[in-house]
């Protein structure tokens, strides 16, 4: 359906894209996700055909956006991250405009604009301004703007970003249910959307492929070692030599060492071996209560901090914030 291969974008001395590859079979969801600044408007932009890459290539259904753009654009419906609507047409007037465009053929337009209507659910703001609509409508009306003519692939920009959680319950439904007769391509910087909605995620930074796998492979993979938090009365040497007896244990980190006597750790062990009856016992009968003990596993947003985290050390100032705002939108 599609295949990137080793696309590169230059703007002057930076990289936007470095060296992409990847493929996608006919309807699947593939989600785009990275930090800000990360490639993934540059790499949309460049499938689109909207920007040239510096090399590299775009294959849609065998046609090369660069070589035949007429023809690759023919199965491409692409939702910039701010949709290009005109405010003073009404949104019907609008779909009509997008279909002649696109070259809908007239015996079929009608049908087509009301059937998009009904599926992306504004028929009844048909006649209504666009500068009058909500947000969350604003975003449907260039949802149906992409997928008129019924293109094969559909290209998504954070195509919930400023909704609020009703809406962007609707849009992710409303990008389900395309999947079902189109391949669909969307970005997102919210790891919890890019879970729940793509059958493959790929993770970019700085232009870069950092990991590219199912959403459950990633968290299987990368669940390859379980975290034990520990809170425990007793000496610090006799904890230690305890768990350092427990087979399976990778890694014993001590947090905090209050004055009287509570000790907080953390435990990292081989994923397939469960240790915690073995702790238990073992700092029972060196007298060591235990007061807390918590599993956590790693959740795609740990995979995620994980894989990036050596480019963020790198980097400015402006990064932390950025990955506060993943935390962020992600507790919603
Ligand atoms: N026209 C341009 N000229 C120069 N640099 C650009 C241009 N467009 C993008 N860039 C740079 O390329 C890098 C990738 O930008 P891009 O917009 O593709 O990232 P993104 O992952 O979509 O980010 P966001 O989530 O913030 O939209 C950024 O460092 C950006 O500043």
């Amino acid at each position: 359906m599609i295949e990137v291969k080793n696309l590169i974008k230059q703007y002057g001395n930076q990289r936007a894209v470095d060296d992409l590859s990847f493929s996608l079979e006919k309807g699947k969801i593939l989600g785009f996700l990275g930090p800000n600044g990360a490639g993934k408007s540059t790499t949309m932009n460049i499938i689109t055909g909207y920007i040239s890459a510096t090399s590299g290539s775009v294959i849609i259904d065998g046609n090369d956006i660069l070589q035949e753009p007429e023809k690759a654009k023919k199965s491409i419906g692409y939702l910039p991250e701010i949709p290009p609507l005109y405010p003073d047409m009404t949104t019907k007037e609008y779909l009509n405009f997008v279909a002649d465009i696109k070259g809908v053929k007239k015996p079929v337009k009608e049908n087509m604009i009301l059937e998009i209507m009904e599926l992306t659910k504004i028929t009844d703001m048909a006649d209504r301004l666009i500068k009058h609509l909500s947000k969350g409508y604003k975003q449907r009306v260039g949802l149906a703007g992409a997928i008129m003519g019924y293109p094969d692939l559909i290209i998504l920009d954070e195509p919930t970003v400023g909704l609020d959680p009703m809406q962007i319950i609707e849009i992710r439904d409303l990008i389900k249910e395309l999947s079902k007769e189109h391949t669909v391509i969307l970005s997102s910087h919210i790891l919890s959307e890019v879970s729940t909605l793509c059958d493959l995620v790929m993770i970019i930074n700085k232009g870069k492929l950092i990991v590219s796998d199912t959403p459950e492979n990633l968290s299987k993979h990368m669940s390859a070692t379980n975290r034990i938090y520990l809170m425990v009365h007793g000496e610090k040497e006799t904890i230690e030599s305890v768990l350092k007896n427990i087979d399976g244990i990778i890694h014993i980190e001590f947090e905090e060492e209050k004055e009287d006597g509570y000790i907080t750790l953390t435990v990292e062990s081989e994923g397939s071996i469960e240790i915690r009856e073995d702790i238990f016992y073992g700092l029972a009968a060196a007298q060591c209560p235990i007061y807390e003990l918590k599993v956590t596993k790693k959740s795609l947003e740990d995979i995620f901090l994980e894989l990036t985290k050596s480019e963020v050390e790198d980097d400015d100032q402006e990064k932390p914030e950025e990955y506060g705002e993943i935390k962020k939108e992600e507790n919603q």
